[in-house]
């Protein structure tokens, strides 16, 4: 039987709302001591034995037997006989969301991602320069399901900041093994490889990946092994080992974030047909139980609308026990005074996806401030921003959007500042510096100006 799904309703209007919406607000990304220990344990047996310890643990959880990992790797030939493979219809629709993706992402670069300077009247020049990371790991979630988009959306803005060389990692469990919900029972040398997976790879512009996951994963992409090359920066979601890990060997490596469950908040003023909102509701909830959906709308009658297609439509889909799951634990319909109340708490939400479900989003746009995405009009559904629209899918969760952006082309660069001072700068900078230099007590600094001045 389909399991009811009754996202708590709330207002603001009542005198406990504060309590009640702060109480189930935000994921808490808090350790979980048990998880903890275990990737602990595998970054440290991984550092220490590399390949080996690769090898045991990915036969531990993901049940996939191997002599050496050279065999667990994927060879650009793999890749291309998966993409040749596909059914036209997905072929295309792989490469056309590719194509989308890297336009959007190549616009980034060009808007904030390029190197600059300028010179003072003097002749000196100040700047930054724009490179690209040598190489990075991209992980793809490859546990209780495949993410070939969200290899697309992690690879190509890579390649587009043009990063030397993009080392893959995937889990490619075996049936029944404890990635997928198993207890972990028989190795195989056979893991679930997904061809579309393996197509986007071939799509995007991978350039080496390897059939492993969890923890043991991001180790050695951290580290190195004999024959996983050492990576600067790890990037893309995983579940609670991933994020542990990652975590954990940032420092070592740099990481783009640590993304928690799925998350979509929809500020709805009545306009936008009720099952239109039910599904983009269900759409983050069907992604996992901790997923949080939540609406906002000052109609209570159209919040009851809501709730109606969610019973209606419910039933039907194949995830309903897990969309059940996440809008009962997390899910809240809130009934707010106005429009305006409703965008300023959808700033203390921060959420990581906000669909502004209105006949006017471009009215209420400008007063919102905190968001990964913001999705603006009844046409545009999260969905679409997950799969082909062309920015990035990987945001910011749990209010992380106070502070943090969506993965973009940025995150494959660094930049470093330019200085060349004219023998004229230096008259200039030099007496500003000796002062300085004298005030902090440090004679090198102030002589190594002062050295500098009076040639001319
Ligand atoms: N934010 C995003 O853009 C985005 C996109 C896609 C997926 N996701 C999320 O990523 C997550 C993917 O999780 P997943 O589990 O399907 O795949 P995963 O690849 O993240 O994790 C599988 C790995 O976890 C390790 N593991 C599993 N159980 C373990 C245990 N008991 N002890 C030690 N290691 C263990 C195994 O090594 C396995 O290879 C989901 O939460 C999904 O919602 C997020
Ligand atoms: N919504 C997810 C990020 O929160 C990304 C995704 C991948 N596939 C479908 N959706
Ligand atoms: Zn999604």
């Amino acid at each position: 039987m389909t399991p009811k799904a009754a996202p708590v309703r709330l207002s603001t209007a009542s005198a406990g709302f504060d309590a009640e919406f702060k109480a189930r607000l935000h994921w808490s990304a808090d350790a979980d001591a048990a998880i903890e220990k275990v990737v602990a344990d595998i970054l440290a047996d991984v550092h220490k034995r590399g390949d080996e310890a690769v090898l045991e643990y990915t036969r531990r959880y993901d049940g996939l037997g191997a002599a050496a990992v050279p065999e667990l790797e994927l060879t650009q030939a793999d890749f291309k006989e998966a993409f040749d493979s596909l059914p036209s219809a997905q072929r295309d629709a792989l490469q056309a969301a590719a194509d989308r993706v890297r336009s959007y992402h190549e616009a980034q670069k060009k808007a904030s991602g390029e190197s600059w300077s300028y010179r003072d009247v003097d002749g000196t020049l100040l700047g930054q320069k724009v490179t690209p990371l040598d190489r990075v790991g991209i992980y793809v979630p490859g546990g209780k399901a495949a993410y070939p988009s969200s290899l697309l959306m992690n690879a190509i803005p890579a390649h587009v900041a043009g990063v030397g060389e993009i080392i893959m990692v995937v889990p490619t469990p075996v049936k029944g093994s404890v990635a997928t919900g198993g207890s972990g029972g028989q190795s195989s040398t056979k893991g679930e490889r997904n061809v579309l997976v393996l197509a986007a790879a071939y799509v995007a512009g991978v350039t080496r990946a390897f059939t492993i996951g969890g923890a043991q994963a991001v180790a050695a992409l951290a580290y190195g092994t004999a024959t996983i090359p050492a990576v600067d920066k790890i990037t893309g979601p995983g579940n609670a080992y991933v994020a542990a890990a990652k975590r954990r060997v940032f420092g070592t490596v740099g990481i783009d974030m640590i993304a928690g469950p799925s998350e979509i908040l929809v500020l709805a003023d009545g306009t936008t047909p009720p099952d239109w909102v039910a599904m983009d509701l269900f759409s983050q909830a069907e992604h996992d139980e901790l997923a949080q959906s939540i609406l906002l709308c000052p109609d209570a009658a159209y919040i009851d609308r809501v709730q109606a297609e969610i019973d209606r439509l419910l039933p039907g889909m194949p995830r309903a026990e897990i969309i059940a799951a996440s809008l009962n634990g997390r899910g809240a319909l809130i009934h707010t005074k106005s429009m305006e109340e409703a965008c300023e708490i959808s700033n203390r939400i921060a959420p990581e996806h906000l669909e502004v479900s209105s006949s006017e989003p471009q009215r209420w746009e400008p007063l919102l401030r905190h968001a990964g995405a913001i999705f603006l009009g009844a046409f545009t559904s999260e969905s679409l921003g997950d799969y082909c629209a062309g920015p990035n899918h990987v945001l910011p969760t749990s209010g992380t959007a106070r502070f943090s952006s969506p993965l973009g082309v940025y995150d494959f660069q660094k930049r470093s500042s330019l200085i060349e001072v004219s023998e004229a700068g230096a008259q200039v900078l030099g007496p500003i510096a000796v002062t300085l230099a004298e005030g902090e007590g440090l004679q090198a600094h102030a002589e190594a100006a002062r050295m500098r001045l009076c040639r001319i």
